[in-house]
């Protein structure tokens, strides 16, 4: 073990950076500087600890960690399956909790159990993909979007969407309902193959101390 080199740790903007910030925090892991909101700073390190942190858009935090730019990660499970990188997911961090699901109008239902040719619109082709083709072996369109997919049945993009879903609320508002689950979603922590073998002892000591931390 060499504790002279610095720990990487690639957070993920966004909805899971402050429960992750306060979740480290808990294990005596600070970094004051990263709570200044008006700062522009992109990388932040705690000498003492021999860390080094920084924010990223979710779905580069995968890419950060198999390259090795970053040492350990934390990011939705749904951004871990999504992205498909090689990775070690290490730990379920018990926040961020939601679901995948195919939503859309209660009328879609029939296309579904029919197994027709439907246009699919979602943020995470790749989850559509594996969900209709090798799961429910049905041939479907997918459509990727960027954000506000739930306008894609609404306006007739799409037949059916593939989208989170965490209180219901914007499929409620929009007149949709969620059809199929595919499956739950958590924050998780991912962790650099390389540097799981070169950082073993600290890794595995912070694991360990996260362990008990981690919601059900
Ligand atoms: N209601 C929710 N909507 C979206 N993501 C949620 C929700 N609840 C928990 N999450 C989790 O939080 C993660 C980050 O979501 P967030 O919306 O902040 O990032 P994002 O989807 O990359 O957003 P953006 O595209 O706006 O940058 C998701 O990948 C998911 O795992
Ligand atoms: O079930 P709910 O509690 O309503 O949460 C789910 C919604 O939140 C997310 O959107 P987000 O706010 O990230 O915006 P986006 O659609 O632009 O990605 C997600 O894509 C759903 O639209």
């Amino acid at each position: 073990m060499n504790n002279d080199r610095y720990l990487t740790f690639a957070l993920g903007k966004g909805r899971l950076a402050n429960k992750t910030l306060e979740l480290l925090e808990k294990t005596g892991i600070t970094c004051e500087e990263m709570k200044d909101k008006n700062s522009r700073k992109l990388i932040f390190v705690n000498e003492e600890l021999k860390l080094r942190f920084f924010l990223a858009k979710g779905p580069d935090v995968p890419t950060y960690v198999e390259y090795g730019a970053a040492d350990i990660g934390v990011v939705g499970s749904d951004t871990i399956m999504e992205e498909n990188r090689r990775v070690y997911e290490v730990l379920d961090l018990g926040f961020g909790k939601c679901r995948m699901c195919v939503c859309g109008p209660a009328q879609a239902r029939e296309l579904l159990k029919h197994h027709e040719r439907i246009r699919v619109a979602s943020k995470y082709p790749n989850i559509a993909k594996d969900y209709f083709f090798n799961k429910k072996h049905q041939t479907v369109d997918i459509i990727k979007l960027n954000g506000s997919v739930e306008l894609g049945p609404i306006v007739g993009l799409s037949d059916v969407i593939v989208d989170i879903v965490e209180t219901g609320s914007t499929l409620r508002e929009n007149g949709l309902e969620v059809l199929e689950e595919i499956c739950p979603l958590s924050a998780r922590m991912i962790v650099n193959q390389v540097s799981m073998q070169m950082e073993t002892e600290r890794i595995r000591s912070l694991i360990q101390k996260l362990k008990p931390l981690c919601e059900a």
